[in-house]
């Protein structure tokens, strides 16, 4: 692990490889407050022919609405250059999981994790719903006995971040994955019977102005308690993250370089991945995590706003 703190550290670095891939928030933005001199990298990085790929466990947002925020920080971004994990999740379920066209994704998360699921094709409930995010009187259940209210046409429970967490969704989304045989296939033209359990990410904190805040994993963490299943997780570290982008990009993958701010996400994602890693110090590892973590980037750099050399 090599400290980068040089001009001449820094153009060895962006000569040494063709693609670079970053993640997001602690990356490139804190929040909404992009981090100084990250555009000004990004835009030398394609006037110098490189490839940049962005991936973020970020599924509050599709990759449409990423694509306006890049737009409104003036940062040259095309939607397929966007790889969010409520992107990752929709294509996991349609063309991993083969979800039959019948049956419907209850969703823990916001409109991000919806926009991607229609993008697929794939039905959905909860979510941003007004039924599913209002209060209910304390311990009055009477409002969740019906097939109205846990649609046995479920097939999957897809949990994300989700800033309008409720007592409902939770309830329902327990509900899906623990009735009888839940943990079973998931079958065209029936109902009830299995269901996946899928995270888009499981990152504890989430790196904003003010932060950290309680990220993604927090908020499904509930449920995994409650319900003692173990979901299968799609965002960075884990592989479906990975072959999403390896389905679309043809990587050379010693020509590549992941840039992240989180250890236990970006850096284990590359270290798992084979491809090299650069941490930097702008979201929400530090240098110290790194061995308390033993986890360790193959360099590591402030900001990449350092870059601009
Ligand atoms: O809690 C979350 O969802 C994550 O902290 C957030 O999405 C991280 O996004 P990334 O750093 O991967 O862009
Ligand atoms: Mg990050």
């Amino acid at each position: 692990m090599s400290k980068l703190t040089t001009k001449e550290e820094y153009a060895d670095l962006l000569s040494r490889y063709d693609a670079f891939l970053f993640d997001c928030d602690g990356v490139l933005w804190s929040g909404d407050d992009l981090i100084p001199g990250a555009k000004e990298v990004l835009s030398k990085l394609r006037s110098s022919g490189k490839q940049v790929v962005f991936v973020t466990n970020n599924a509050s947002k599709s990759r449409r609405s990423y694509k306006g925020k890049f737009d409104k920080m003036g940062i040259e971004a095309s939607e397929s250059e966007i790889i969010s994990s409520s992107y990752a999740a929709a294509v996991y379920l349609k063309d991993v999981l083969k979800m039959p066209a019948d049956r419907k994704v209850y969703v823990l998360g916001m409109d991000g994790i919806e926009e991607e699921l229609n993008a697929v094709g794939i039905q959905y409930c909860g979510g941003t719903d007004p039924d599913d995010n209002r209060f209910l009187p304390a311990l009055d259940f009477s409002s969740l006995q019906s097939e109205e209210a846990i649609d046995p046409s479920v097939g999957a429970v897809l949990c994300g971040f989700d800033m309008h967490m409720s007592y409902i969704k939770l309830a329902k989304a327990f509900k899906h994955i623990t009735r009888p045989g839940a943990e079973g296939p998931v079958e065209a033209g029936k109902k009830g019977g299995g269901c996946h359990f899928i995270l888009t990410n499981d990152d504890s904190t989430f790196p904003a102005k003010g932060g950290p805040w309680p990220g993604a994993g927090s908020l499904s963490a509930p449920l995994i308690f409650a319900s003692k299943r173990k979901p299968t997780i799609v965002g960075k570290p884990h592989q479906p993250m990975l072959d999403t982008i390896e389905s679309i990009y043809n990587l050379d993958k010693p020509r590549t370089l992941f840039i992240g701010d989180r250890l236990d996400t970006d850096i284990a994602f590359a270290n798992n991945g084979g491809i090299d890693s650069l941490l930097v110090l702008t979201g929400i590892s530090t240098v110290e995590d790194c061995d308390k973590q033993g986890i360790h980037p193959k360099y590591v750099l402030d900001s990449i706003g350092n870059l601009n050399v």
